[in-house]
């Protein structure tokens, strides 16, 4: 069991989103640290020798989780429904660069801590982004169920993450706004038939109603606890390459 110890910052924006350049365009952004930053919830007493984030929430082994997808998709709503159980109604703000909060859930006894980035989807920031994913243990990719292009865009997500994220990254397809139901333009069934597809754990979610939301990120951390929901993969074979002709040498899929 790994007990190693959690840097103490809670939504601090990564060091790289400061030096970016100011937004353009007709969205506002927002630099990580706009958000406010709850207090972390006492989890259980003390216990030597186990780490803590510092307010009282101790855990037992540590999971990072990236959250991607094309801008306004949900991202971060979707991390604040979670952490906050709030919506975050009102004026769309975009993510400047990235950002992080941090949750410990509870997943058969043992504490695991959910470290989630929250990456900025807007195209400017796509380097900032790529220089996180190797260190992420799993990616939520996420798309608007009210917005088809960020649905057809997934396929240039998994894309990135073959390139940039660990070959062994746990990954899970998310629909978001599902809430939105009259003006949804990607079907529950297609959804279902891409994530079929690359052998992803697949739901739709809303982080206005909070549907299916706190349901995602602990199938997340139980992919994290070892032994516990193995990721279910298609065989090898059945996964059509999605690589740049430039990575296919390191293509673990092995298809082409
Ligand atoms: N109806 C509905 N609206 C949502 C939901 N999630 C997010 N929104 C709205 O969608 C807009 C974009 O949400 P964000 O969470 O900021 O989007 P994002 O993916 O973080 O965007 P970037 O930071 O630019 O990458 C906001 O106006 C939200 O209020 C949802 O589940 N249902
Ligand atoms: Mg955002």
């Amino acid at each position: 069991m790994s007990r190693k110890k959690t840097p103490k910052t809670k939504g601090a924006s990564a060091p790289a989103a400061s030096a970016l350049p100011a937004a353009n365009g007709s969205r506002p952004t927002r630099p990580g640290t706009a958000r406010p930053v709850p207090q972390a919830r006492p989890n259980g007493p003390p216990q030597p020798g186990r780490p803590s984030l510092g307010g009282g929430d101790f855990y037992d082994v540590a999971f990072k989780v990236m959250l991607v997808g094309d801008s306004g998709v949900g991202k971060t709503c979707l991390l604040v429904r979670f952490k906050d159980g709030a919506f975050l109604a009102g004026t769309f703000i975009s993510t400047v660069g990235i950002d992080f909060r941090n949750k410990v859930l509870d997943v058969d006894g043992m504490k695991v801590k959910l470290q989630i980035w929250d990456t900025a989807g807007q195209e400017r920031f796509r380097s900032v982004t790529h220089a996180y994913y190797r260190d992420a243990h799993a990616l939520l990719l996420l798309y608007d169920v009210t917005n088809k292009a960020s649905f057809d865009n997934i396929q240039a997500w998994l894309t990135e993450t073959q390139e940039y994220a660990q070959h062994d990254v746990v990954l899970m397809l998310l629909g978001n706004k599902v809430d939105s139901a009259q003006e949804r333009a990607v079907k529950r069934e297609d959804g279902e038939k891409l994530a079929k597809e690359y052998g992803l754990p697949f739901m739709e979610t809303s982080a206005k109603t909070g549907l299916n939301v706190d349901l995602a990120f602990t199938a997340i951390a139980k992919q994290g606890k070892p032994g516990l929901l193995p990721v279910p993969r298609a065989a090898p074979q059945t996964i059509p390459c999605i690589c740049a002709p430039r990575t296919r040498a390191t293509c673990f899929q092995l298809t082409h």
